[in-house]
């Protein structure tokens, strides 16, 4: 029989699951060593957000197949180390959406009212109504930054109250903000505006210290922020002496930079700022949900079936799998880069599965496609299974198209992303078995290998162009690995495509594009 391994408090009902097909030991607040020493019995491990997943302790999952994550966010496993290793990340994407939402609203009316601090005054013996004076959410405008799933519930409970809901969001159409009744705008509109900021997206490096001094010096002494999404999004240091110095009136947070919270200034604040131990995700009912939602996953992977809500490993059949399995990597790959290259927010996703791959059972292409264009918006936590949703929910239209005239390789991909910041197309085959080539892009044919860090340019086929790029950049120390320029006709516009070592620096895009004859420039990471 299999063996499960419960390291964090979960559900009765998930463990009745379980007990179906595994013999299940709850093992809670175990250290990371004593973790490693007993993890190799373990063909599953099932955790929420209390267990840090380490890449040593996959290291000694050595029967491991799967890891449950009774929640949304997967940033306490290293995803990228359990898919090296074959094992299945599942999580339970919509299980506590309900309960981190109704959090943040409680959070913000809790804060407005001084309730938590009125009602510890009331319990040591005092009467005192001067002291918690509040004000009202009625009328105020409140600034959402990330309208996913909880975002959107916060917005429309948040309505109903009636406030003016401003939100940003990169990755959302204008349609589905209208439709949640929202009106999207740049963050620093929504910074100066909003008398509440509520955070509701995941942690990346894009998001990581996006509330910090600057950015809070830009609003109102009037601000409250509320964070029940990840610890880290806020730099807390620059907060609790924003609170201090009265550049903003409170924040309510439920997540930390570093969990438990240890010795914090911010404990100091007094009424000014409330804070609970990441209790986002705890009703009985979320608990219920994410509890039976991943428990059945876990199960199901034991008896060698697909997982509907894996982070890594789609949940299609082995066989098909196999097979389309060098065309998923090749179809996200160019997924990504073109919602790069496309910048802004995608509004059309073209898919043209070319050559052998212009038949039905190539179908799968489509979503691993999706899920490359969403990746930065999403990270790990976009997969096979949501990809379709969560591009429906973000207005994006999906146009697949199909054509085997094209033969320049067994099978090709072309992809073509059309969104706020205009139109880009890419191409990409496989050489060999699967490696994977860009074959095309903006339609100017190259052939290059994609790799971690690159630079496109737009410019005019012209003598001494690449010299003086290659210049520019070596004086910003960029090394190049290599270049290629693709061309349509002589001294016509072509395109370059550079493999470069590390990212490149901030500001030097502006400085590529000031070269005479490059009209454009992009940067990518893969
Ligand atoms: N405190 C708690 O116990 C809980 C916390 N969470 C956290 O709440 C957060 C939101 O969860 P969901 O709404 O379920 O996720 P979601 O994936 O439905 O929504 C996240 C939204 O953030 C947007 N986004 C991504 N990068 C962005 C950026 N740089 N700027 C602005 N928007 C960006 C995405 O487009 C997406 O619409 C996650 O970090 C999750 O881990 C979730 C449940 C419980
Ligand atoms: O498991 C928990 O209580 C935390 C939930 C959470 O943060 C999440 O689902 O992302």
């Amino acid at each position: 029989m299999s063996k499960v391994l419960v390291s964090d408090p979960i559900d009765q009902a998930g463990i009745d699951i379980l007990s179906q097909v595994a013999t299940v030991d709850i093992k809670t607040g175990l250290k990371p060593a004593e973790l490693i020493e007993i993890i190799g019995d373990y063909d599953a491990l099932m955790i929420r957000s209390g267990t840090r997943v380490t890449e040593e302790i996959i290291e000694a999952g050595t029967q491991l197949k799967i890891i449950g994550r009774a929640g949304v966010g997967v940033d306490n496993v290293d995803v990228p180390a359990a898919t090296r290793k074959g094992i299945v990340v599942v999580n339970s994407p919509e299980g506590n959406t309900i309960a981190a939402a109704e959090h943040a609203l409680a959070m913000m009316l809790a804060l407005s009212r001084h309730i938590p601090d009125a009602n510890v005054s009331v319990k040591s013996g005092e009467w005192d109504r001067k002291t918690f004076v509040g004000a009202e959410v009625y009328k105020k405008t409140l600034g959402i930054v990330g309208l996913g799933k909880i975002g959107s519930h916060v917005a429309s409970v948040a309505k109903a109250m009636g406030m003016k809901l401003l939100a940003y969001d990169p990755f959302i159409s204008n349609e589905r903000a209208e439709q949640i009744g929202c009106q999207l705008v740049e963050l620093d509109l929504l910074f100066q505006q909003a008398d509440y900021i509520t955070l509701h997206i995941p942690k990346t490096p894009e998001t990581t210290h996006l509330i910090n001094a600057a950015t809070l010096a830009k609003m109102k002494p009037t601000t409250r922020i509320i964070n029940c999404a990840r610890g880290g999004i806020i730099d807390e240091a620059a907060l609790a002496a924003a609170i201090k110095e009265g550049k903003i009136a409170g924040a309510a947070l439920d997540v930390f930079e570093s969990e438990p919270l240890g010795e914090s200034e911010l404990r100091s604040l007094g009424k000014d700022i409330i804070l609970t131990p990441h209790l986002g995700a705890s009703t009985t009912e979320a608990q219920v949900n994410v509890a039976i939602d991943v428990a059945e996953q876990i199960r199901d992977v034991l008896l060698g079936l697909p997982a509907r809500s894996a982070v890594n490993i789609p949940g299609l059949g082995p066989d098909v799998l196999e097979e389309l399995k060098p065309y998923m990597q090749l179809a996200e790959t160019l997924g990504n880069l073109v919602g790069q290259l496309a910048g802004g927010r995608v509004e059309t996703l073209t898919v043209r599965l070319q050559g052998e791959l212009a038949t039905n059972k190539s179908q799968p292409l489509v979503v691993a496609s999706l899920k490359g264009l969403l990746y930065q918006a999403l990270r790990e936590r976009v997969n096979y299974v949501n990809a379709n949703i969560e591009a429906k929910e973000r207005g994006i239209r999906v146009i697949e198209t199909r054509d085997a005239s094209v033969r320049d390789y067994a099978g090709s991909l072309r992809l073509e992303a059309t969104g706020t910041l205009g139109t880009h197309s890419v191409t990409g085959a496989l050489l060999g078995e699967k490696e994977i080539h860009l074959t095309d892009v903006d339609g100017f044919p190259i052939n290059v290998p994609p790799s971690k860090h690159m630079l496109f340019t737009l410019h005019r086929d012209m003598p001494g162009i690449i010299g003086k790029l290659g210049s520019l950049l070596g004086s910003f120390n960029v090394n190049i690995a290599s270049m290629q320029v693709g061309r349509k006709i002589v001294r016509g516009d072509a395109v370059m495509a550079l493999s470069i070592d590390d990212p490149l620096p901030d500001g030097i895009l502006a400085e590529i594009t000031k070269v005479p004859g490059i009209r454009d420039a992009y940067t990518v990471t893969l």
